[in-house]
């Protein structure tokens, strides 16, 4: 049933005046239209940050443990929620409903994370040179934060990036993306439901061109926080810089996952095809250059198609689905023209390539399993995020090969080797330019707990979740008493 929401706005849902909105159409059954949220104007993005603003005047104020308390109602009204926010996640956006079950218990694990963080020291005693003074270090917010997030995590990363800045006292503003935004108003609805004080949370959807935009140019939107493309990443920052405003951008990956002639290869087969397709190979931190040795190579690439031809392919609510549609038709044309792009350039298709014939997937934005041989790094499919289910082999000689193929890239976000070598894992820990660099494990999967980022063009370089997190959303006042 097609729902439509409006902004949240200090604390009121409210229809934008533009009297215009922006449907969500199943990506699975592209007639069906999920819901829809307002097609939203400056006025409301202003009206937005300046209730921001005067909220987190009190709400700095509370403590810790007090704003603690907030964030574990909302986790507990999303636990009572998740069928139904799982459910729209899946229909508007295509993942699969047990990852998306998955996503949404993550979130909830976030927030509870976060709202024990309202109870942890915020600073240090530090011993002034005159011992009749007191001077600590204490984090303070940074005031108001404008978070602007993409479609292929609408409920964790909004929340990955909203919980941390309301513990430390931020007060926000969500831009979530346009093909997410229907999920999102889900979650924005329970924290209604926690009565948090008006305008602490604010809501306002619309086209990034103009939300967005005017998010990252107000000039009471002290701190940004992005998670999306390059391009848009890039032009935030810039105009951020400009204005004085701190901004935190987690950007696209082409990652690497290196097979070694001595490693347990079925299990290389299997973190290569869920790391790299699970999600339709829609996260940031998936695989898609697959660089193996060539001892092990043919072993490898046998097992890899055998395992790969049985996957199923269709709509994220059926219950035997491996991998749902691409989340929306451009990306679904994105992903078409990449494959183009391989075949054009002389790489070998062995694998898909193509929409699947079956008539019962006719009606959505679905692609094969795609896998690619002989690929060469100069190629544009071992350069460009595709975003897409598409594996590119790429066959070494050393393992120092192997690495330094895997730097060959602008981007550094996640990389994963297999090997059973403690040479081999030390000199991949020293020698990848990446963010995350994980050993006999998929590139995709990070946990909360522990710092999330990229390097080189992934990311501007701040960390986000688990204690790393703070760094973004506060700053250190240094204080000196004497008496
Ligand atoms: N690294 C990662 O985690 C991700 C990488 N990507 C990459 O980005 C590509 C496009 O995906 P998409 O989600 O559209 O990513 P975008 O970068 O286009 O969008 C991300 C967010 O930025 C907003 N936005 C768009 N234009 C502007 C602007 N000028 N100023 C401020 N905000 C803006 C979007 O709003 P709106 O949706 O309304 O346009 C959305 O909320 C993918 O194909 C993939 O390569 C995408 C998602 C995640
Ligand atoms: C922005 C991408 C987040 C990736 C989360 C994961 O790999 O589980």
């Amino acid at each position: 049933m097609s729902q439509q929401f409006n902004n949240f706005i200090n604390g009121k849902w409210k229809a934008s005046s533009s009297k215009e909105v922006i449907e969500s159409y199943n990506p699975a059954k592209k007639s069906e239209v999920i819901g829809s949220v307002q097609k939203s104007t400056r006025e409301e993005l202003n009206e937005a940050v300046e209730g921001a603003k005067a909220a987190q005047k009190k709400w700095k104020k509370l403590a810790g443990a007090e704003r603690g308390n907030y964030l574990f109602k909302v986790a507990n009204i999303m636990e009572e929620n998740l069928e139904d926010i799982a459910k729209t996640m899946t229909k508007e956006m295509g993942k699969s409903l047990p990852e998306a079950k998955g996503e949404t218990n993550r979130g909830i694990a976030i927030l509870r994370y976060y709202a024990g963080e309202g109870m942890r020291s915020d600073g240090d005693v530090i011993p002034a040179t005159d011992p009749s003074a007191l001077m600590y270090s204490k984090r303070v917010p940074i005031g108001v934060v404008g978070v602007i997030t993409p479609w292929n995590f609408p409920v964790a990363i909004p929340i990955w990036k909203m919980a941390p800045a309301l513990i430390y006292g931020n007060a926000v503003v969500l831009k979530p993306a346009s093909e997410g935004s229907v999920t999102a108003a889900k979650v924005i609805e329970c924290f209604d439901k926690a009565n948090f004080p008006d305008g602490v949370i604010n809501f306002v959807t619309g086209s990034g061109s103009v939300i967005g935009q005017g998010l990252a140019e107000h000039p009471d939107v002290n701190a940004i926080t992005f998670t999306g493309s390059n391009a848009v990443g890039k032009n935030i920052g810039v105009i951020a810089a400009q204005k004085g405003g701190k901004y935190q951008l987690e950007m696209g990956g082409k990652n690497p996952i290196i097979v070694a002639d001595d490693c347990d290869v079925d299990a290389a087969v299997a973190a290569t095809l869920s790391g790299g397709l699970k999600s339709t190979g829609q996260k940031c931190t998936c695989s898609s250059r697959v660089i193996v040795q060539a001892g092990i190579y043919e072993t490898f690439k046998e097992k890899l198609l055998e395992k790969a031809k049985q996957i199923t392919v269709g709509d994220g609510m059926d219950a035997d689905t491996w991998m749902g549609p691409c989340a929306s038709e451009s990306q679904f044309n994105t992903v078409k023209h990449y494959i183009e792009k391989g075949k054009e350039e002389g790489a070998t298709l062995l694998l898909g390539g193509k929409e699947p014939t079956d008539e019962k997937l006719k009606d959505g934005y679905y692609i094969e399993p795609t896998i690619f041989d002989d690929v060469k790094t100069s190629m544009t499919i071992a350069q460009e995020e595709i975003f897409g289910p598409v594996l590119a082999l790429m066959k070494v000689d050393t393992v120092e090969e192997a690495i330094h193929l895997a730097n060959d890239v602008e981007f550094g976000l996640s990389a994963s080797i297999y090997t059973s070598n403690i040479e081999h894992m030390l000199t991949f820990i020293d020698d990848m330019e990446a963010g995350l660099v994980r050993i006999n494990a998929e590139t995709a999967g990070v946990e909360l707990q522990a710092p999330f980022g990229g390097m080189k063009a992934s990311s501007s370089y701040s960390r986000e979740q688990g204690q790393a997190a703070k760094e973004f959303f506060t700053t250190m006042k240094t204080v000196f008493i004497k008496g």
